[in-house]
């Protein structure tokens, strides 16, 4: 893993923009994509740019079961909000979280990434370790898959819902599997409430307990951290 540490979010911003200008200059054509507060500054920088997204593809690791593109928590509309309107791509597949059917959407959204390998995945860190939904406990060759969420989980992003309970119970995530099969991986994470989470990624056991301790695997992780994030780093 190549971590780089930086003074706040917006210079990991800079540090991230400069890891997606490398990919793209390299001939990068899927670019995967990930949500939450996390990853703002990178699109915001992304959205500065001149870069071009119009012959890309992106492919999103999760939406929320139940929510659809027009509801503002949705991933789908986070992704319009910073980075689509903004920088529209070729194409851009997101799971879709009012496809009731979990084992046909499952399945597409497999084909979709089978379809379109991913370049490079973008990704946050949950704080008990998750990567995409995929909660402790996943299988780590997991492809596709309906996750029931964590209580933790649910409390960590209720701060974008009026309250706990409307935070959805579900959602549709690439697996562990589905993840590591991107050429380069970049993973980020800010502020103290990851520290713990970061520790146990990089240096801790590789082991279910921990899915983003699986990157330990991947040959190509760049790690993008804050000092609060990176403080309980041996
Ligand atoms: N599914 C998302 C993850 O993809 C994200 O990495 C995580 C951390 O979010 P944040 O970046 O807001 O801390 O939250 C959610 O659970």
């Amino acid at each position: 893993m190549n971590i780089q540490i930086v003074k706040d979010q917006a210079a990991g911003g800079r540090a991230g923009f400069q890891i997606f200008q490398q990919a793209l200059q390299q001939g990068a054509k899927v670019l995967g994509l990930a949500t939450g507060s996390t990853p703002v500054t990178i699109y915001d920088e992304l959205v500065a740019s001149d870069l071009d997204f119009s012959h890309l593809t992106s492919v999103n690791l999760d939406e929320y079961v139940g929510l659809g593109a027009d509801h503002p928590e949705s991933y789908h509309y986070f992704m319009q909000q910073h980075l689509f309107s903004h920088k529209p791509f070729a194409q851009s597949f997101v799971p879709d979280g009012m496809n009731a059917d979990a084992a046909a959407e499952t399945k597409r959204y497999d084909d979709v990434i089978a379809q379109h390998p991913v370049d490079l995945q973008l990704l946050g860190l949950g704080q008990n370790g998750h990567i995409g939904f995929n909660e402790p406990g996943t299988d780590p060759a997991s492809t596709t898959h309906k996750v029931a969420l964590t209580a933790s989980t649910i409390e960590a992003n209720a701060r974008f819902f009026d309250n706990a309970n409307d935070v959805p119970r579900y959602a549709y995530s690439m697996g562990i599997g589905s993840i590591l099969q991107a050429k380069e991986i970049l993973i980020v994470a800010y502020g103290a409430a990851k520290a713990d989470a970061v520790a146990a990624m990089i240096q801790g056991p590789v082991t279910p307990e921990v899915p983003a301790s699986y990157l330990q695997t991947h040959q190509n992780v760049q790690v993008i951290l804050d000092e609060a994030a990176a403080s309980q780093l041996a």
